[in-house]
């Protein structure tokens, strides 16, 4: 009986009047099935804008990469609006606040990490939950989210205050040893990285002190590595090879350097807590702690997840706060009136006093302003399936005729901004200026259908199933950092030219115009407050 298989090669031996026999004409029919899928394919993102490409050989990755964050995408977004489409593998750069509520919340999994993102995160923090996509990713969240409810990380308040006071008083020995100059950028992260080996895994780095070289050394290391001129070409040959990310190159390799110093303590605590203690009877407010009386999560699921912890915790929590000072150094009228409510309040807030804010509008103000105009991180995701996305700002095409939806096939690919949202024109006018008085009067806000509709309608934390879900304990350390340093200190800037840009790396690094040599550096002039 002859199969269809032999029926297509029979037509096509009548076509070309010969015999083939059916390994040369099989390979060939498979392969011009492939070519005229791929010529008739649809044109992704048809339709949206396409602002002219800044380099033939390398896209827009090294303008990207070498304008201080946010400016690349910006400055098209104010001339194209906020949907704009760049070759692969970036496709679609949004800020459309529809299009983004329906990717990361609406349809969140229908969209995945990209084959460049997922590689870079788990080599840098492991297969935690930001690595972890679908029914893994819903387990993982729904095991971990009892130890970041607000009870829980309200308990880990007096560990905070207790590193943040040394930070408080190491600050005031730099002042002493530099002239009055002090890296706030060096000492918070330090800080915030005392407070993670506390709060996550009830150890002491003591950072503060200088301990703990290693991790410093190659956290340092690999950030400074990538955020140099040329380190977009690692970037960007990775984007397009994935599989290089496998090959022992030291600088990728490097990126997992962090995370080979954490995995084994927390494997080590992990392990003798098992073998010593029954659940029930392990003390501690910590993460690890908390998680191990659960029991819910073991091995080296929960291990992978306290240096996730570690990794995603420190360097974004001690970037904002880093920016915050900084903006108040440049903004002497806010840090005034932000000290002076500070100090009205009269005594030591709570941890349920800093969680709701209440008693301090304007310091409620600064944060979201900081977080507003200093997100340190973005997003890039790609489809997995076909879809079509919704727009808030349509776009209109040169016959006049508007595209309000756009029509993503499996496989595209987009890149979110949060900074670039967060500060969009369109939307905020002037969304480059620090003005916290914008959150004091809901008159002056943007109305809500056009922003996003994560933590306070910002984009910093994410939004939807895998908004950040270390968000209190963010808040909260920054709160404590912000409250304890304005007290007793004043900052200002070092000199009338002083110029830093911010760069991401894995957070938003500062870097000093005229000492980028240096890296991540955030040189400030700091006083006692005298009252
Ligand atoms: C100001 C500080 C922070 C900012 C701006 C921030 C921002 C973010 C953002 C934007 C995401 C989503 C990333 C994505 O899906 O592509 C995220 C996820 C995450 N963050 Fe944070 N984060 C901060 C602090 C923290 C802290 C303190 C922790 C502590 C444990 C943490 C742990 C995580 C984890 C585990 C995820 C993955 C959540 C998931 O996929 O379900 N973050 N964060």
């Amino acid at each position: 009986m002859p199969t269809i298989l032999d029926k297509v090669g029979g037509v096509i031996n009548e076509i070309e009047g010969g015999t083939y026999p059916l390994w040369i004409w099989a390979p060939v029919a498979v392969l011009g099935l492939i070519v005229l899928r791929w010529l008739t394919r649809p044109e992704p993102y048809k339709g949206v804008p396409e602002p002219p490409c800044p380099s033939k050989l390398w896209g827009h990755f090294q303008s990207a990469h070498v304008t201080p964050a946010g400016r690349h995408w910006g400055r098209y977004f104010d001339v194209y609006g906020p949907s704009i489409k760049v070759n692969a593998p970036l496709g679609l750069v949004t800020a459309d606040p529809a299009t983004i509520h329906h990717v990361l919340t609406t349809n969140c999994y229908s969209y995945t990490k990209s084959t460049f993102t997922r590689p870079f995160v788990k080599r840098l923090i492991g297969e935690g939950l930001v690595w972890s996509e679908g029914d893994m990713h819903k387990l993982q969240r729904k095991q971990l989210v009892p130890a970041f409810s607000q009870e829980a990380v309200n308990l880990m308040g007096p560990i905070i205050r207790d590193v943040v006071e040394r930070c408080s008083d190491k600050v005031g020995q730099l002042m002493d040893q530099g002239n009055g100059i002090v890296d706030i950028h060096d000492i918070v992260s330090k800080t915030t990285l005392d407070v993670f080996g506390r709060v996550a895994l009830n150890l002491d780095f003591d950072c503060i002190e200088d301990g703990s070289p290693e991790i410093r050394r190659k956290w340092r290391a690999q950030s400074n590595t990538i955020i140099k001129p040329d380190g977009f070409k690692h970037i960007a040959v990775l984007r397009a090879f994935p599989w290089i990310a496998n090959l022992p190159v030291p600088v990728i390799q490097a990126q997992g350097d962090v995370k080979a110093v954490v995995e084994p303590l927390a494997g080590d605590i992990i392990e003798t807590a098992r073998r010593n203690a029954n659940a029930s009877s392990i003390k501690g407010n910590d993460l690890l702690s908390m998680l191990l009386r659960t029991g819910e999560m073991t091995g080296n699921r929960l291990r992978d997840n306290i240096s996730t912890f570690i990794v995603a915790g420190f360097d974004s929590t001690s970037a904002s706060a880093t920016w915050c000072l900084y903006a108040l150094a440049r903004n002497q009228r806010v840090q005034n009136k932000l000290r002076e409510e500070l100090l009205a309040f009269g005594r030591e807030p709570t941890e349920k006093d800093l969680a709701s804010m209440a008693a301090f509008p304007y310091f409620d103000a600064v944060i979201k302003e900081t977080l507003r105009m200093y997100p340190v991180t973005d997003a890039e995701r790609v489809a997995l399936e076909d879809d079509v996305v919704p727009l808030k700002f349509p776009i209109t095409k040169p016959d006049g005729s508007k595209i309000t939806e756009l029509h993503i096939r499996k496989g595209d690919s987009m890149v979110i901004p949060f900074i670039c949202s967060n500060r969009l024109n369109l939307v905020w006018g002037d969304g480059d200026n620090f003005r916290p008085e914008r959150w004091l009067d809901e008159k002056t806000m943007p109305p809500k259908d056009q922003l996003t509709q994560g933590w306070s309608n910002l984009v910093t934390f994410s939004e939807g199933p895998r908004l950040c879900i270390g968000v209190r304990l963010a808040l909260l350390e920054m709160k404590i950092i912000l409250f304890t340093l304005l007290r007793n200190y004043t900052f200002s800037l070092t000199s009338d030219k002083f110029e830093v840009n911010g760069y991401f790396f894995a957070s938003l690094i500062p870097v000093v115009k005229g000492h980028e040599e240096k890296g991540a550096y955030m040189p400030l002039r700091v006083a006692h407050y005298e009252g």
